[in-house]
């Protein structure tokens, strides 16, 4: 609310201020968009106007010559060549406007194309970390929403306004021939329109930012009540009236606060049409009164009326963009604020160049969570050398995936280093430092993608003849070969039932294609995050052969399901975000820990016998 208030604070004249400000910056996205479509948009009208002040000069002499004594005849004539320069110049002008309407029209898709482009590299090469803050979600929702048409806009306003600043400064010319003393009467006309307008777009402005949170509310739930992927929840538990009447209480509050702006739009908009029509029509009494004392020929008069006319028509075009252009200003504010701020939480690109690891070593490394009191990592202190398969276990939220994440880069540390052969990962090239870590993360994405895609992401740019296993064989390797071969097109198949022809895969399914991608990456680090949550047992068994231990490679497993960590060279016990415990299998079976703990209670679970069963009760 403290943009808002900022906002309410904004007089007229403040937003006139403010106008050669918008007008640069449109100009300029115009202008590195494409120079000659922004100079023939503007030139073009500018010529359209001269065109106007000629046409209303030529008219004038139309009218004295039809106006003089004589034979009527005679005075045809005599009018003919004036009339012809004014036909003349009223083609002229209505070819400039269509051209320059055209310029017009070609800059606006292209402006949209390169705004969004920025717009989304900004997203796309932001810290993941940014996306943990709920500020940030909210400012991309805002500059997604609305303000990223608003390059488009605000360029189009700038074109409109230049237009209608033109045209009201060539009748004005024209008005100042014919009759000096009717100029202020011209500007005095325009000013309540302009108060009117900019009040509109003010409180337009201020309403909507009251009710972003609720807007982002209903969005929620609409997402809700008309997506597939939610659609089997909402059925079993039976959450259709819960989320309908949750919608209808936020949408009685949105017509509430609708209804509020309309009806101050509307006062506004009676007061404001009340006293422009005064004006216009003291602007008329001027003129009537100039004829009358013989001030002002009736040729000269005539012509002036037309002139106001003409005028009349584009100051409205003046104060329409001037509307908008203020109004479209704050939201492409918003969309300017979202890329700096986007900006500052992109880590540099540039850093030393690296060739991989042979040893990841972490010194003391913590990770708060923007907004939370407690540390999800505190203090770890550990190290990891390639060739090694290790296990990082611990109960739920106890901190597995914070560090999996921090160790691949992921996440920077808020405090403690990160080493790779003893340089600080902060140091390396961002991009570099990734080409060498997969992650198959727990909450994995379902790309609309065919298969082949879905694996080949996995490392799209990689050279024909490079290091690494092919689609096919990565996908052998989690058990998805036969799944793939057996859908309709192969791994042709569009892998999303939205789209013609695509097919749904079961959640096994999806886990071992999203292994195989993976798999497929062939980096020095790979990261398991729950890689067999979602398998069957022939496919757990089947993924754990492969992620044995390779000399290029190290392995970070988290997994709950112990029985898959006793081999592992290293494995870490976390608590609250500490780490606990470390050695292996048998290392820590020995010690009296959670480890063990954990272990007997899950091997109890599978060695329960007959007898136990028995023990346990019919309930079991
Ligand atoms: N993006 C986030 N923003 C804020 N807090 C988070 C975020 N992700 C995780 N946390 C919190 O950090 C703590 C550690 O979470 P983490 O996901 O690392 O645990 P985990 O050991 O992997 O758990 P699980 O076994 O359930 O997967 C938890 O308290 C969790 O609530």
């Amino acid at each position: 609310m403290h943009h808002a208030r900022q906002v309410a604070q904004t007089g007229f004249w403040a937003v006139a201020r403010r106008l050669p400000r918008i007008v640069r910056e449109a100009i300029g996205v115009a202008w590195a968009t494409n120079r000659f479509d922004t100079v023939a948009s503007l030139g073009l009208n500018i010529a359209a106007g001269v065109m106007t002040t000629f046409g209303l000069l030529a008219t004038t002499s139309v009218l004295t010559k039809l106006f003089a004594a004589g034979p009527t005849p005679d005075r045809v004539r005599a009018a003919l060549p004036a009339l012809l320069l004014a036909a003349a110049a009223i083609s002229a002008r209505g070819g400039l406007t269509i051209a320059a309407g055209w310029a017009q029209a070609r800059l606006i898709p292209q402006i949209n194309y390169r705004v969004e482009l920025r717009m989304f590299e900004a997203t796309t090469a932001v810290d993941l970390a940014a996306f943990d803050d709920a500020g940030f979600a909210e400012e991309m929702d805002r500059a997604r929403n609305r303000g990223l048409r608003e390059a488009a806009a605000i360029v189009d306003g700038t074109v409109n306004l230049v237009t209608g600043v033109v045209g009201v400064l060539a009748t004005a010319a024209a008005v100042t021939v014919i009759q000096p003393i009717l100029l202020p009467c011209l500007l005095l006309a325009a000013v309540p329109q302009a108060t009117t307008a900019v009040r509109m777009a003010r409180r337009q402005y201020l309403n909507l930012l009251g009710r972003i949170t609720r807007r982002r509310r209903m969005w929620m739930l609409a997402n809700l009540m008309a997506n597939r992927r939610s659609a089997v929840e909402v059925r079993t538990y039976q959450m259709r009236a819960y989320l309908l009447d949750e919608y209808r209480r936020m949408m009685r509050a949105e017509t509430r606060a609708d209804f509020d702006l309309v009806r101050a739009q509307t006062i506004t908009r009676i007061f404001g049409a009340s006293i422009a029509g005064l004006a216009t029509f003291a602007v008329y009494a001027v003129l009537g009164s100039l004829l009358l004392a013989g001030w002002v020929a009736l040729a000269a008069a005539a012509t002036a009326l037309l002139a106001l006319q003409a005028a009349h028509a584009s100051l409205s075009m003046a104060v329409f963009a001037t509307n908008s252009l203020y109004e479209d200003a704050l939201y492409y504010q918003d969309y300017l604020d979202f890329i700096d701020r986007a900006r500052l939480r992109t880590s540099p690109a540039g850093g030393r160049s690296t060739t991989g690891f042979d040893t990841i070593e972490l010194d003391g490394v913590s990770l708060s969570y923007p907004g939370t009191e407690t540390p999800a990592v505190d203090e770890v202190s550990l190290s990891l050398h390639r060739g090694q398969v290790v296990a990082l276990v611990g109960e739920n939220g106890s901190g597995k995936t914070t560090l999996a994440k921090l160790v691949a880069g992921l996440y920077r540390p808020t405090s403690g280093v990160i080493r790779w052969d003893g340089t600080d990962t902060a140091e390396l090239d961002r991009d570099g430092l990734a080409a060498h870590v997969a992650v198959m993360s727990q909450d994995w994405w379902r790309f609309p993608f065919t298969a082949r895609q879905n694996v080949l992401i996995g490392r799209y740019d990689r050279a024909p003849h490079s290091s690494g296993p092919s689609v096919e064989d990565a996908a052998r390797a989690t058990a998805a070969h036969e799944m793939i071969i057996d859908l309709p097109y192969g791994y042709e198949t569009l892998l999303d039932r939205e789209f013609k022809d695509g097919q749904e895969l079961s959640g096994g399914q999806w886990q071992r294609l999203v292994a195989a991608r993976s798999i497929y990456r062939h980096a020095q680090l790979l990261v398991c995050d729950e890689p067999s949550a979602a398998l069957d047992a022939r496919a757990e068994h089947a993924m754990f052969q492969n992620l044995r231990r390779h000399p290029d490679r190290l392995v970070i497993l988290i997994t709950h399901r112990l029985a898959n960590v006793r081999h592992a060279d290293q494995i870490f016990v976390m608590r609250d975000g500490r780490l606990i415990q470390q050695g292996d299998h048998d290392q820590l079976m020995a010690q009296d820990g959670l480890y063990r703990e954990l272990f007997d209670l899950q091997a109890a679970g599978y060695l329960a016998g007959p007898s136990s069963r028995a023990a346990a009760g019919p309930a079991s």
